[in-house]
């Protein structure tokens, strides 16, 4: 939908613009933000398919940098209207440091906040997460919850705990002044399991299951339901929240808001088979083939080989004392928040994020023969 040009006035910052959300996030404000003047995409990597974004009428401006440099997120913050702050390190796998992990998701989020203060930016989206939540340490079940549920929410790992301090910094900051004397006004958005066009877990289960004979076993039981939610209902998320945050503010401001669909509520493993079945794979066992001790000995054994390993090569493989309990513990959300705040209602349906995340996982089968 494009705007008329004198309506092409606002400037908008999306860190982590290349990755997997950021990118859903960047098309969807080409697509659906008709104020755009330009949009400047921040990240420690910049994809080749930006220049493909060039050619319209917004100036789409690419800027290499690290987050967790003050002053390179000042110089891209400077004189952006909006911020939707998805830059992180996205790792429960072990491949970063604890220390990388709290620099990038903490300091960055530090650095982005303070960017908006000293340059006079007005409005900040931060993409939080579920597990700000949980699945806490005890591995208590989240069944449908919302934004008011009562939770203990405790974590030791790093990448949650990262996160929940960076939410933390974005809420506190709602309503700091920014330079020119106007308030600051902020909201951290969480999503649950995106999946959707460009998820590299989902690749890496396709993977895995290419190399096991077209076969994947199960190792949660059926009845642990986890909460997923398609990307590009998440990007719209994102898109509208900056819209409505500065008419909304008082209402809007410092608030989180869970990001949902009609996504249909599944263990992890089956609700992965919607697109990996029509691949070709299948999920072999309708209860847990291994015992659940068993698998948290072997999750502990590849900890170990992990840290073993490390002076030599990295290895992380998806199942770890970590993504066990997490994926091993309910955790769905049931919500309308986000539609009673701002109107919110999902873009696509489930039949469509379904098709769109098959057809996408078929181009990459047909890419990988
Ligand atoms: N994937 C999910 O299921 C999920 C669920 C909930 C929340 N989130 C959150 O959404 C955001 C995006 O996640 P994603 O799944 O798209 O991950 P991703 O790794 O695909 O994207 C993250 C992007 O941030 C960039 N980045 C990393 N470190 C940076 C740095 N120091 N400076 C600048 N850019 C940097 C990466 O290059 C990448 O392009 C993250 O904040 C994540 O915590 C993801
Ligand atoms: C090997 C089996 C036990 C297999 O079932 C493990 C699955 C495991 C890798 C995933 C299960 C739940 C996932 C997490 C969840 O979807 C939410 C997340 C929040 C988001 O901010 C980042 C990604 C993640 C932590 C996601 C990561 C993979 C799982 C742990």
């Amino acid at each position: 939908m494009a705007g008329s040009a004198e309506a092409r006035k606002l400037v908008y910052l999306v860190t982590g613009g290349c990755g997997f959300l950021g990118e859903h996030v960047v098309r969807m404000l080409l697509e659906r933000e008709p104020r755009l003047r330009e949009l400047r995409v921040f990240d420690l990597h910049l994809s080749p398919w930006l220049e493909e974004l060039k050619t319209g009428p917004v100036q789409v401006t690419g800027i290499q940098g690290d987050v967790s440099e003050a002053h390179e997120v000042a110089a891209a913050v400077s004189g952006a209207h909006v911020v939707i702050h998805t830059a992180g390190l996205v790792d429960v796998f072990g491949r970063a440091s604890p220390e990388t992990i709290y620099k990038v998701n903490v300091q960055g989020t530090q650095n982005v906040v303070e960017a908006c203060v000293q340059t006079g930016t007005r409005f900040l989206v931060y993409t939080s997460s579920m597990e700000v939540v949980g699945p806490n340490i005890k591995g208590h079940p989240f069944y449908r919850g919302n934004e008011d549920t009562p939770y203990e929410a405790v974590h030791e790992h790093p990448y949650p705990h990262s996160k929940a301090q960076a939410e933390r910094l974005v809420l506190e900051a709602n309503g700091r002044m920014v330079h020119g004397g106007l308030p600051l006004v902020t909201c951290a958005l969480r999503p649950t399991g995106i999946y959707g066009e460009g998820h590299q877990i989902m690749r890496d289960f396709y993977h895995q299951g290419l190399r096991l004979g077209g076969r994947l076993f199960r190792a949660i039981p059926a009845s642990v339901e986890h909460g997923r939610v398609y990307v590009g209902n998440v990007a719209w998320m994102h898109v509208l929240v900056a819209r409505e945050l500065e008419h909304r503010a008082a209402l809007m401001g410092g608030q989180v808001y869970f990001c949902y669909d009609k996504s249909p509520y599944k263990s992890y493993e089956d609700f992965n088979m919607e697109f990996l079945g029509p691949c070709g794979l299948r999920l072999v066992g309708t209860r847990p083939l291994l015992p659940y001790w068993l698998l948290v000995l072997l999750a502990t054994l590849n900890a170990l080989l992990q840290w073993l390993l490390r002076p030599l090569l990295l290895y992380a493989p998806l199942l770890n004392p970590y993504t066990l309990v997490v994926a091993n513990t309910t955790f769905t959300v049931s919500t309308n928040k986000a539609q009673r705040h701002f109107g919110y209602e999902p873009l696509f349906s489930w039949e469509d994020s379904r098709t769109r995340t098959i057809l996408w996982m078929q181009g990459m089968d047909s890419s990988a023969q």
